[in-house]
């Protein structure tokens, strides 16, 4: 149950690994010292007649193998313990990392339940292959050679029995390994379902509630559980039958080299010496293999969460990381060359052979009906996602070769649900910058958030909650483009700038919009199309196609789809 990746994660650790190879190594002499000297205190003061005096040196030695080799346990466990926190703090570290760059295409999937069990759970359950699956495999790689080194040139024929009957304990562990490793699998998925259910249910509980349907969930919720349990009842039964059948198969060992040795020592082959020496060491020698044995159900664990985690790992980002080069520039022109991407599991096109040319310092709306495509358009902009065929050219140079850091520098952004963390009014408007209270509040102004700021409790100073609970949706976007007012940068993208805003603030804030406009290139979704006439070029998106483009007016004269779009909007108004 060696797993590559997995093994591989110690390679910044190899000096730790190299200490516990050598405590292993010193915990084996131990065992073999021990073994020995009892061996002989026992021979020499109850057969040979040596005084207790004499055997007094021999008994020291046996003391000092005993306490050593406790010593060395503790150590190797500390060693072993602290390489998997660090391994675990590295996967936790990048596990974040992609997921935060996957950005909204992963948050906005209905799978933020599971990427918590990944988070947590999974990556917990990495522990046990470092702190004891591991560790003990490098315990069989030493103490039972070390065990095979001593016995050689003292008996061969428990050597025979030792050589024939160590290999049937990995070869068993094998054979149940398959069918351990299916019943982890299922284990695995139905927790990370059910995680994910109970998420859905939590998020979703007052809209539950108001339709009635909270008790149906319980059901749903019930038969998960129930679900995870039976799952955890077939792997318990793997793990039970396993450990008995590598304690049956040690325990046999040890009984046939003891029932051959105990024989030959009644015919006489061997002496008194020699025979309590191999009785002794012969548990020793299969000790590791049973423990290896228990570490192992831990191990499958640990593996089967290994492949989930890699797996998003190994999800693709639009974007390089830190290898990619480095841009710089105050004027942004943005070229999307038959750019064709279809999101996973889905059988049509979000974005369908668009191409489209965003020319540096213009505004462009971005309208259509909903599902059209518009968001996918942006995300493609902000490099979430990877286009299946065709390019996204930055001033030229494709997205997809640009460093996420030095992209990212270039936009301001504020999507469909902004967030608004944890901390007061200034900090989370001061999130992209730092800024003095007059600029925070200058851009505040701006995005006309200033007013309602002024009627909390403590002004700028005021501690929202986790998410903004304490603000409206329409003061939480204004927050957020606020954050965008204090960032000076070449790009804007607000995904419908004046949802939830009432008709005054609407007005105030389009005024304030024509201004962020000015000299940086400006991309926002519109669905109220009063909003998109402002727009030097106005792209109409239908099925994740661009169906028209132009002006507001020659859109209106064309009569098409912004036409139609255009008369639903005004009778709506209306
Ligand atoms: N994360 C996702 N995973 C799978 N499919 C998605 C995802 N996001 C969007 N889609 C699908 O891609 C298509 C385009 O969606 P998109 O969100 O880009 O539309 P939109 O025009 O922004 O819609 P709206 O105006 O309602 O926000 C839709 O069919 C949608 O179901």
């Amino acid at each position: 149950m060696l797993d590559v990746r997995l093994t591989k994660e110690v390679r910044d650790q190899y000096q730790r690994g190299f200490f516990l190879a050598l405590l292993q190594f010193l915990q084996s002499i131990c065992i073999v010292g021990g073994a020995y000297f009892t061996a002989w205190i026992v021979d020499g003061v109850f057969l040979k007649s040596r005084s207790v005096e004499e055997a007094v040196p021999q008994f020291m030695v046996l003391l000092l193998f005993l306490c050593l080799r406790p010593l060395c346990i503790w150590g190797i466990d500390v060693l072993a313990k602290k390489i998997a926190v660090r391994v675990k703090s590295r996967l936790r570290k990048e596990l974040s990392q992609r997921i935060f760059m996957a950005g909204t295409v992963t948050l906005n999937g209905e799978e933020n339940g599971a990427l918590l069990h990944l988070l947590t759970e999974s990556v917990e359950s990495v522990d046990e292959y470092f702190s004891k699956f591991l560790p003990q495999l490098i315990t069989v790689a030493i103490v039972p050679i070390v065990i095979i080194g001593v016995v050689l040139p003292l008996d061969l024929s428990t050597l025979f029995l030792f050589c024939i009957t160590a290999p049937l304990i990995p070869i068993f562990m094998i054979l149940i390994g398959k069918r351990a490793e299916k019943a982890n699998q299922r284990q695995w998925k139905t927790l990370s379902h059910l995680s994910q259910h109970f998420f859905e249910v939590m998020k979703g509980l007052t809209v539950l509630k108001l339709f009635g349907r909270s008790k149906d969930q319980e059901v749903l919720v019930r038969r998960s559980s129930e679900n995870f349990r039976t799952a955890t009842m077939s792997v318990l039964r793997v793990a039970f039958l396993s450990a008995l059948v590598l304690e049956m198969v040690a325990t046999l060992s040890v009984a046939l080299v003891a029932v051959t040795v105990g024989l030959r020592l009644l015919s006489g082959e061997i002496d008194f010496l020699l025979a309590f020496f191999l009785l002794l060491i012969a548990p020793e020698f299969y000790q590791p293999f049973r423990q290896l044995g228990s570490a192992f159900h831990s191990a499958i664990t640990a593996v089967t969460a290994a492949q989930h985690i890699y797996q998003r790992l190994g999800e693709g980002f639009a974007m390089r990381g830190e290898f990619g080069q480095g841009f710089c520039t105050q004027n942004v022109a943005i070229e999307f060359q038959q750019v064709n991407f279809a999101y996973e599991n889905k059988s049509t096109f979000a974005l369908d052979d668009v191409s489209l040319d965003i020319p540096a310092n213009q505004r462009i709306a971005i309208v259509g009906t909903s599902g059209a495509g518009k968001t996918t358009l942006i995300r493609a902009i902000l490099g979430f996602i990877t286009p299946q065929t065709g390019e996204v050219l930055i001033n030229g140079r494709n997205l997809q070769n640009l460093t996420k850091r030095s992209w990212f520098s270039h936009i301001a952004y504020v999507g469909q649900n902004p967030h608004i963390f944890q901390a007061t009014i200034a900090e989370n408007i001061a999130l992209a910058k730092r800024a003095s209270l007059e600029e925070i509040k200058q851009a505040a102004k701006l995005a006309k958030a200033h007013d309602f700021i002024m009627q909390l409790a403590e002004g700028y100073e005021t501690k929202i909650g986790d998410g903004g609970q304490s603000l409206s949706g329409g003061q939480k976007r204004r927050l957020a483009l606020a954050r965008v007012f204090l960032q000076d940068v070449p790009l804007v993208i607000l995904d419908e700038p004046t949802a939830g805003i009432d008709v005054k603030t609407e007005r105030e804030l389009e005024e304030s919009l024509d201004a962020l406009g000015t000299n940086r290139t400006l991309i926002f979704i519109a669905h109220k199309l009063k909003l998109a006439q402002k727009a030097d070029k106005i792209v109409v998106m239908e099925q994740g196609r661009i169906c028209e483009m132009g002006s507001h007016e020659e859109l209106i004269a064309r009569n098409g789809t912004y036409a139609a779009l255009y008369q639903a909007y005004k009778g709506a108004l209306s």
